[in-house]
């Protein structure tokens, strides 16, 4: 029976991702659908070189499908103004260039860029908001110190509290977790779980950390060089998808606890 409540945010029709020259195009993957639900919390995760970084650049229009549709709100992407866009989709990209010289709350104060006039004039509602996020992320108290003066842990925060100003339906993050100790990867996927609960918006990332992907994640994006498999992670356990995820001489895949181990 179908969910009244379900409601797709971003779907995805017969993708082909890749990069075209004017001499020829090499498709990185192909035949991708899914479907991706308010509130959910979804993992990218696939191995290195897969084609996870190419299928997000193609998710936020950064570069054009090969072959297929995006459709953000039924609407696709290729007819959506970037203003729109930004008003609907925002990114964290782990390598983004920030102005390291700004405030964390003027960082975070840039994600109201779509809904301020050309000279920046900020409303009561839009600080508001910029404190809300300030506050969803715990990093309040530290809004007047320089972003240059921040861990990494620190600064993805920053990055996400940026987002959620920005007030999307949909945050698209590029392996948020890298550069981060084990408490902070495990931190930093645990807040962005709890904030597909508070704010029911939809939260797709991109990451290594499979085991945590597995463990707090609503559905996955598993990318193989076979296919690209969209599922809960429960399911996909049963159905075997991690065992084959990499040559099976160096790790294999634990049904029992949902997770990788070296082989001895
Ligand atoms: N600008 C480009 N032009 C042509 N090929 C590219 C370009 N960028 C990446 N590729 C190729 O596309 C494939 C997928 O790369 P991509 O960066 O999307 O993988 P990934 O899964 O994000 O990898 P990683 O986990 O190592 O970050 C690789 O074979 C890569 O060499």
């Amino acid at each position: 029976m179908e969910d009244r409540h379900r409601h797709s945010i971003l779907k995805v029709e017969n993708l082909s991702i890749g990069y075209k020259s004017r001499t020829s195009s090499t498709v990185v993957a192909s035949n991708i659908n899914f479907q991706l639900e308010k509130g959910e919390l979804i993992g990218l995760v696939g191995a290195n070189g897969i084609g996870k970084s190419t299928l997000l650049r193609t998710l936020i229009k950064v570069q054009p499908p090969l072959a297929g549709n995006v459709l953000l709100n039924d609407q696709k992407l290729e007819d959506i103004a970037s203003v729109e866009l930004a008003q609907q989709l925002s990114i964290v990209l782990t390598e983004q260039i920030t102005s390291k010289n700004l405030s964390v709350q003027e960082l975070v104060a840039l994600g109201r860029y779509p809904y301020t006039n050309w000279i920046g004039n900020f409303t009561d509602a839009d600080y508001r908001i910029v404190n809300k996020a300030l506050e969803s992320v715990n990093i309040k108290d530290l809004k007047d110190r320089k972003c240059y003066e921040l861990s990494d842990g620190q600064l993805q925060k920053v990055m996400i509290a940026r987002a959620l100003a920005q007030d999307t339906d949909i945050i698209i993050l590029d392996e948020p977790t890298t550069h981060l100790d084990m408490y902070h990867k495990a931190y930093i996927l645990k807040l962005l779980q709890r904030l597909t609960k508070e704010t029911n918006k939809t939260i797709l990332f991109s990451s290594h950390e499979i085991d945590l992907a597995i463990q707090l994640c609503d559905t996955m994006i598993v990318m193989r060089h076979d296919k690209v498999i969209y599922d809960q992670p429960c399911r996909l356990i049963s159905k075997g998808v991690f065992e084959t995820l990499f040559p099976e001489d160096l790790i294999s895949f634990d049904n029992k606890t949902g997770s990788f181990r070296v082989s001895k």
